[in-house]
């Protein structure tokens, strides 16, 4: 969709400082607030980037630094507007000349916040954490379908939306495999593939590889490049304990989750989550997995813990889910003014 440019403007109160969500390497995010085109009483919360030098408080940029924001944000305009809607994707809204791009408000912050208790928030459970983990592999594995690679995956490319789901977002590194340009290596350190050191290296395995990274900060809380230790690359001190078998080592626990994650009903899912992490990163690229492979396997994961429960607990389950389908049963047999029960 086409924005009136004007619009967008006013929306962020002219790109104020109190509507500024975050900065990023080559634009600014702000809130914006947009009328409803068929209802002008109702108003839509979004999220509005621009170029930095744009807003009212740019810094002075030279002539290149001018020309590589705007195409870096027209790139990104271009790879998601031929993107069809998929739930763990950040949703495009639209744009304004290709100057300013609107995408759904995610108020929730990132995946980062989440797990480096950047937030208030406590640190998410173990099945929240699976699910959280399957649906990124879900985002991921519906781009390369797309012959779109991300190239900037990680837990600040998260973002949560106001049900607390996650969304993969930030398509500024996005290479359109179609358009047959080979972009010289681009991503953050700490995520980038080390195998990734010519633009002809690109391939799906190096998204794969930065998925494998937010893997282990997901099931271990640390960050991906943590200098106040060693080794400071969470793959090279994660490496060598999951080739140990040193599970409990590396799992930080998650609150309310049942359990930590090196013990309990989690154990066996842990061990596979830092399995499928260890193959991710694996310096031999060919053995990595794909991203389809990866999210078959996050199903499996998710499933896991239930089918370890002990049997008494699965007996009270299939108790519970008895008496839900039985109440399901005498709603759908009740009409207005006529009762039938089921016993
Ligand atoms: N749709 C959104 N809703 C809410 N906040 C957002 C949204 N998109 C981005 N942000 C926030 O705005 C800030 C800047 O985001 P942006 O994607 O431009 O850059 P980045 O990911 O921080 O950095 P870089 O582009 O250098 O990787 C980040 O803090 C991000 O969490």
């Amino acid at each position: 969709m086409e924005f009136d440019y004007e619009k967008l403007v006013s929306a962020t109160e002219g790109f104020s400082p109190s509507r500024l969500i975050g900065k990023g390497s080559h634009g600014y995010v702000y809130e914006g607030l947009l009328h409803e085109e068929d209802d002008h009483k109702r108003q839509r919360v979004v999220a509005i980037k621009t170029p930095s030098l744009l807003s009212s408080r740019s810094q002075p940029s030279s002539v290149i630094t001018k020309t590589e924001q705007m195409k870096k944000l027209e790139d990104e305009i271009s790879v998601m507007s031929s993107l069809p809607y998929n739930p763990h994707v950040l949703t495009f809204l639209g744009h304004a000349e290709k100057r300013l791009m609107v995408v759904e408000f995610m108020p929730n912050g990132s995946l980062h916040q989440l797990l480096h208790h950047v937030s208030s928030t406590p640190p998410p459970t173990w099945l929240k954490r699976i699910e959280i983990a399957l649906k990124i592999a879900r985002a991921v594995h519906f781009l390369h379908e797309q012959d779109i690679l991300h190239r900037d995956i990680k837990s600040d490319n998260i973002l949560f939306d106001s049900n607390w789901e996650p969304k993969l977002a930030d398509f500024g590194l996005a290479v359109d495999l179609a358009e047959k340009k080979v972009p010289a290596p681009a991503g953050t350190i700490g995520y980038l593939d080390p195998c990734y050191t010519s633009p002809e290296s690109l391939s799906a395995k190096t998204d794969v590889y930065s998925y494998g990274v937010v893997l282990l900060e997901i099931v271990s809380c640390r960050k991906a490049i943590d200098v106040s230790r060693s080794p400071a690359s969470i793959v090279d001190w994660a490496l060598p304990l999951i080739e140990e078998g040193k599970i409990g080592e590396i799992c930080c626990g998650g609150g309310g989750g049942g359990g930590g994650g090196g013990s309990g009903v989690f154990m066996e899912t842990n061990l596979r989550l830092l399995r499928m992490a260890a193959r991710c990163v694996s310096s031999d690229v060919e053995s990595r997995p794909s991203s389809g492979e990866i999210a078959a396997e996050m199903v499996a994961c998710l499933t896991e813990p239930v089918r370890s429960l002990p049997l008494w607990v699965s007996f009270f389950r299939g108790v519970v889910k008895l008496k839900r389908r039985k109440k399901r049963l005498s709603e759908r047999m009740t009409w207005p003014g006529q009762t039938c029960r089921v016993r």
